[in-house]
């Protein structure tokens, strides 16, 4: 993938934001519904896929792999499946881009197939660590030449058949988990996962659709998933409920730019995904649920926010996971709260897109807001709902979440806010300013 040009954008402060929006569909889900379907034998359909790059780069990867997949006119995604063992030589280089979902979770699939294949992607992903899952996925027999710090760009070199192993997660992470057990699809025996912090269940819900053989067990050490291998997927028809990650940004802007009344439609609010909202209620946030539903066997609700006088909250530690991908638009909400909001415990921040800790400190800092940095997360002092000072142009970092958080941060301060490079933002929600644009014009 050609990086895209940078784009730098200046935002002024908002009128009310109102209006009903509904946000993409969910990234996490959108991945695994590709790569999944491109497993089955037959014709799966996906409704509601989030187009955005991250998730072409994991269509592009299957396609190369031998599976068929199109989008109708509809919108609608129909996807071909080789089976499980079935994927083919890629004949060139896999451009994961800035995503790092498509990159460790592939590098699972690949471990066990009959497959060699090398996997490069933008300066942001080749920064980011790959030993996590290199490690796992070595015991299964695959071997792995990567960069120096175990880094894109990587070759992987998948074994028939791999051997099945159990593993304890050393780190709260989804995309770990299902790497291995990605890799356990097409190894004889079982793959067993012990995970002592629960992550985002969507692997395991959507294997489960598909007809693995895949049970899950609470207990004292944790969750212990055994899935028994050469398992046999079949097509399924998907959809894809909105992502919560994307819906994040519009419940802190509408809870931070006075007269503010929105209702963000079909968020999925999976327990291991929807933290932040919770974090957004302690604060004082006035967020309804409305017309709770299932969607794609995920539970879904439409959300009203209207502004409201937030206060400061120490982030209960529990939560991190199921809110990992929202503490930079949290830090926002703080930077807008009365008192002093701590968020501990989330060192993994530290290698997402950006070392989200550090950027989002830089970032908020020069807009005027206080804020003490730790290894592990930040502590914002909040302006206690007044316009914070702004007037400084932020590096996003090649990362969508600082780009959207900062554009957010914008909408409430005193003087313009320019984000210089919102480009990232199509990684996974490409149609973000179209929406701001429709809230602001909606009245
Ligand atoms: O499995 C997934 O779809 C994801 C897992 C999380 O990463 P980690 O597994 O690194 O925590 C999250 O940050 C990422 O946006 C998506
Ligand atoms: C961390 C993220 O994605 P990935 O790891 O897939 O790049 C994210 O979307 O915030």
């Amino acid at each position: 993938m050609a990086p895209s040009p940078s784009r730098p954008l200046e935002i002024h402060a908002s009128g009310p934001l109102k209006g009903r929006l509904r946000v993409p569909g969910d990234k996490s889900i959108s991945h695994r519904a590709l790569m999944f379907s491109s497993l089955a034998v037959g014709e799966s359909r996906i409704e509601g896929l989030l187009e955005g790059e991250d998730v072409l780069a994991t269509a592009a990867a299957m396609r190369s792999m031998g599976a068929t997949l199109e989008r109708g006119e509809d919108g609608v995604w129909r996807v071909w499946g080789l089976g499980v063992g079935g994927l083919l030589q890629p004949a060139g280089a896999l451009d994961m881009g800035n995503s790092g979902t498509s990159t460790r979770l592939l590098m699972g699939l690949v471990a066990s197939h009959a497959v060699t294949a090398t996997f490069v992607g933008d300066a942001s992903l080749s920064a980011r660590p790959m030993g996590r899952v290199i490690d796992p996925l070595s015991r299964t027999g695959a071997s792995f030449a990567a960069a120096p710090g175990d880094r894109l760009p990587l070759t992987v070199r998948g074994i028939v058949p791999a051997v099945p192993i159990e593993y304890t997660l050393p780190v709260a992470s989804a995309q770990v988990k299902s790497a291995v057990l990605l890799a356990g699809l097409n190894t004889p025996g079982i793959t067993r996962v012990i995970e002592p912090v629960a992550t985002r269940d969507h692997s395991e819900r959507m294997l489960r659709g598909f007809g693995a053989d895949l049970t899950v067990e609470q207990t004292n050490e944790g969750r212990i998933l055994s899935l028994r291998g050469e398992a046999e997927l079949r097509p399924q028809q998907i959809v894809v409920p909105g992502d919560p990650s994307s819906a994040a940004f519009w419940a802190v802007a509408a809870s931070i730019v006075p007269g503010s009344d929105i209702v963000i439609e079909n968020v999925g609010l999976n327990a291991t995904r929807a933290g932040l909202f919770e974090v957004l209620r302690l604060m004082g946030a006035d967020i309804a649920e409305q017309d709770a539903r299932e969607v794609g066997g995920e539970p879904v609700a439409d959300l009203r926010v209207r502004h409201a006088a937030l206060a400061a909250a120490e982030v209960p530690p529990h939560l991190t996971p199921s809110m990992i991908d929202e503490y930079p638009i949290l830090f926002v909400a703080a930077a807008f709260a009365q008192g002093r909001t701590v968020a501990r415990g989330a060192e993994e921040l530290r290698v997402k897109e950006s070392d989200r800790i550090a950027a989002m400190a830089a970032a908020l800092r020069a807009c005027g807001v206080p804020v003490e940095e730790f290894e592990d997360g930040l502590a914002i002092t909040g302006s206690g709902g007044e316009p914070i000072a702004g007037g400084a142009q932020v590096a996003s970092k090649l990362d969508h979440r600082i780009a959207m958080s900062m554009t957010v941060a914008g909408l409430a301060a005193r003087a313009p806010v320019t984000v210089d490079d919102v480009a990232p933002v199509a990684t996974s929600y490409p149609a973000f300013f179209d929406t701001l644009a429709a809230l602001q014009g909606a009245d």
